[in-house]
C-alpha cells in the first residue's frame, strides 16, 4: 500500500529520519515505535506531506502510495490528504456541534444535501463507535464531550472523507485507560477496512494492536518485523533492549 524507500527527512541541516525503508501493508496496523525524538512523528507526518509547510523541512528518497512517489508524482496534495487521513495526539474538535464537526469537512469536499450529510454523519459516527453515545444530541457542542469521545469524533471526522489510510500520532496519550481501550478496539475493527499507521510511545499498546512494528532509534530503522516475531525473537540487540525497557 505504501512503500517507504531510502527515505530521509531534514529540518534544516539536521537529518532526523535516516534512509528508512519498509512497506506498509494494506488493511493492517503498522506501529512506529522508538524513544522520544527518534523521528517517529516526522516519518508519520511525511506520509501525507503535512510537514511541507515547515521552513527548512526537506526529504530525500521516496514514499510511494499506490505506486506513485508522493513527493514527485502527485499534483494535487488535497487528494493525497483525502486518501491519507491524519488523527493527532490531542483531539481538537472544531468549536461547533457534533454534527457540524463532521458535516463541515464534507461540505468543503463538495458534498451537499441534508439527507446525504445525515447519512454520512451517522455512518462515520457508527464507524468510530460513537453513534450510540451521541445520537440524541448531535446539535450539542463537541467541546462538551469527554476527551475519549472527542478523539473518536476526530476519527469519525477523518473517516467521513473516506480515506484509504489512517495515520495516527499518539492518539491515546492524552486519554485515560478506559478511553484508550475503546480506541484500541476501534482501531482493530477499522483495520478490516483501512490501512493504519500509528505512532505510539506505549510499547504495550503497539504489541496489543499492531500487525507490524517499525522500531526507530536516532532516526534509523533498527528493525521492521511482524509484531509477534519482533516480540518473541528480536533480530537486533537494540530492539531487545528497547522491548525490555533498558533504553527509551
Ligand atoms: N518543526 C521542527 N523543527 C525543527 N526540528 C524538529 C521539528 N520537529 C521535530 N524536530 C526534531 O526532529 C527530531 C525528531 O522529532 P520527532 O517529533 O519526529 O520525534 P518523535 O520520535 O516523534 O519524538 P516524540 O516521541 O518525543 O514525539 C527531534 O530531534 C526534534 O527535536
Amino acid at each position: 500500500m505504501i512503500e517507504i524507500k531510502d527515505f530521509s527527512a531534514y529540518y534544516g541541516d539536521k537529518k532526523v529520519v535516516k534512509d528508512v525503508s519498509f512497506n506498509v501493508a494494506k488493511n493492517k496496523i503498522t506501529a512506529i515505535i522508538g524513544p522520544s525524538g527518534c523521528g517517529k512523528s516526522t516519518l508519520l507526518r511525511s506520509i501525507n506531506r503535512i510537514n511541507d509547510t515547515i521552513p527548512g523541512f526537506r526529504v530525500e528518497g521516496q514514499i510511494l502510495f499506490e505506486g506513485k512517489d508522493i513527493y514527485r508524482e502527485i499534483d494535487d496534495i488535497t487528494i493525497l490528504r483525502k486518501k491519507i487521513g491524519m488523527v493527532f495526539q490531542k483531539p481538537v474538535p472544531f468549536p461547533m456541534s457534533i454534527y457540524d464537526n463532521i458535516a463541515f469537512g464534507l461540505k468543503i469536499h463538495g458534498i451537499k444535501g441534508k439527507n446525504k450529510l445525515d447519512e454520512i454523519v451517522e455512518k462515520s459516527l457508527k464507524q468510530a463507535a460513537l453513534w450510540d453515545e451521541v445520537k440524541h444530541e448531535l446539535k450539542k457542542s463537541a467541546n462538551a464531550l469527554s476527551g475519549g469521545q472527542q478523539q473518536r469524533l476526530c476519527i469519525a471526522r477523518t473517516l467521513a472523507i473516506e480515506p484509504e489510510v489512517l495515520l495516527l500520532d499518539e492518539p491515546t496519550s492524552a486519554l485515560d485507560p478506559i478511553a484508550t481501550q475503546k480506541i484500541e478496539s476501534l482501531l482493530e475493527k477499522l483495520s478490516e477496512s483501512y490501512t493504519i499507521v500509528i505512532v505510539t510511545h506505549n510499547l504495550a499498546q503497539a504489541i496489543r494492536i499492531s500487525d507490524y512494528i517499525a522500531f526507530l532509534y536516532q532516526g534509523e530503522l533498527v528493525e521492521f518485523s511482524d509484531t509477534s516475531s519482533m516480540v518473541k525473537k528480536p533480530k537486533s540487540k537494540l530492539t531487545e533492549a528497547y522491548l525490555n525497557g533498558k533504553i527509551g
